[in-house]
């Protein structure tokens, strides 16, 4: 090999090996075994090392619960372009972004919890998020409620819901077998089966109930372990669009949801977490974050 020769495969090879030690420093930040803020620091200190040399956004992305929506997000909040590498970034946007990571990591270290309560206006993607979650998290347990409605094209007995009609749902209550139930835009009536709630908590598992926000108050005053998730649009715009888009409801149908929607979206104070569903992964990712489950914390 000539000398130019020479160089260029030296070159090769460093270049290689920072995109490894790179690689490295998201891995262990994507594993939780290092803090994102000692990760910064070390940045600061050596612009030129691994650490320094993380462009922002897949430092940003190798974060549990940020996904590429919700970096773009942070990174325009932020002032921060996406060509920045963490060693790069000026005084105040390293301030900035230090200041965002140490209070979103503050505000995520409570306990976990075992259950879980995903609740929010309608059409704001409660049961897209709640799939999304048996889907990927098959070791987080989907209770299925128990509804007076009538199933919808598609639905599942047992999986979706327990269909029942109204004597079996006033036997269900009398029995002392619902853990909460409510009447549901003042139509049907769904209710949360208790023994199935019950065995998976005694037997350590986590549990989620996705349900109306009258059932979350409840099981907020039958077990106030429970951590309520108050589910959030992007905007009213977009709710008005997927409830509309959805097209399960008639006009009149859907117009008295909007009306139980601003009522409800005031109530959203009474909650532990607001989750935005912009993303259906990023949401799902957060709730399930929440119960620090094996695959969370992967
Ligand atoms: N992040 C998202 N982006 C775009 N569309 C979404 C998103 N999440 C859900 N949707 C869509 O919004 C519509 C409403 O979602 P979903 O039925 O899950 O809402 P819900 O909160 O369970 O409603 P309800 O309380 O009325 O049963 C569906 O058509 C779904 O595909
Ligand atoms: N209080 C409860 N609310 C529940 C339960 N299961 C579902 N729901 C909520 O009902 C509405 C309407 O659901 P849909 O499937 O008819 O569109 C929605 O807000 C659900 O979250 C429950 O067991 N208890």
């Amino acid at each position: 090999m000539n000398p130019p020769e020479v160089d260029r495969v030296a070159a090769s090879r460093a270049a290689v090996a920072a995109r490894r030690a790179r690689a490295a420093v998201k891995a262990a930040i994507a594993a939780g075994e290092r803090n994102p803020l000692d990760v910064m620091r070390t940045a600061f200190a050596e612009p030129l090392g691994a650490e320094g040399k993380l462009r922002v956004t897949e430092f940003l992305t190798s974060i549990p619960a940020i996904g590429v929506t919700k970096m773009h997000r942070i990174m325009d909040d932020l002032g921060i372009s996406p060509a920045k590498r963490l060693g790069g970034l000026g005084k105040h946007q390293r301030e900035r972004l230090y200041d965002f990571l140490y209070d979103r990591l503050s505000a995520r270290t409570p306990a976990p919890a075992r259950l879980v309560v995903l609740a929010g206006p309608t059409a704001v993607g409660k049961g897209t998020v709640a799939n999304h979650i048996r889907e990927n998290h098959p070791d987080v347990l989907l209770s299925v409620s128990a509804t007076t409605r009538a199933p919808r094209p598609g639905e599942v007995e047992g999986v979706s819901y327990y269909f029942v009609d109204d004597a079996e749902f006033d036997r269900m209550v009398e029995e002392g077998e619902l853990l909460e139930w409510a009447t549901v835009h003042n139509a049907h009536r769904y209710g949360t089966p208790r023994g199935p709630v019950d065995a998976a908590l005694a037997a350590g598992n986590s549990v989620l109930l996705e349900i109306d926000i009258q059932g979350a108050r409840s099981v907020r005053r039958a077990m106030p372990e429970a951590r309520l998730v108050f589910l959030q649009p992007p905007s009213w715009e977009e709710l008005v669009r997927r409830l509309v888009g959805r097209g399960t409801e008639t006009a009149s149908e859907q117009a008295r949801r909007l009306e139980t929607a601003k009522v409800e979206l005031a109530s959203v104070d009474e909650f532990d977490f607001q989750v935005v569903n912009s993303d259906v992964g990023e949401a799902a990712q957060e709730v399930v974050d929440l119960m620090k489950t094996r695959k969370a914390k992967r």
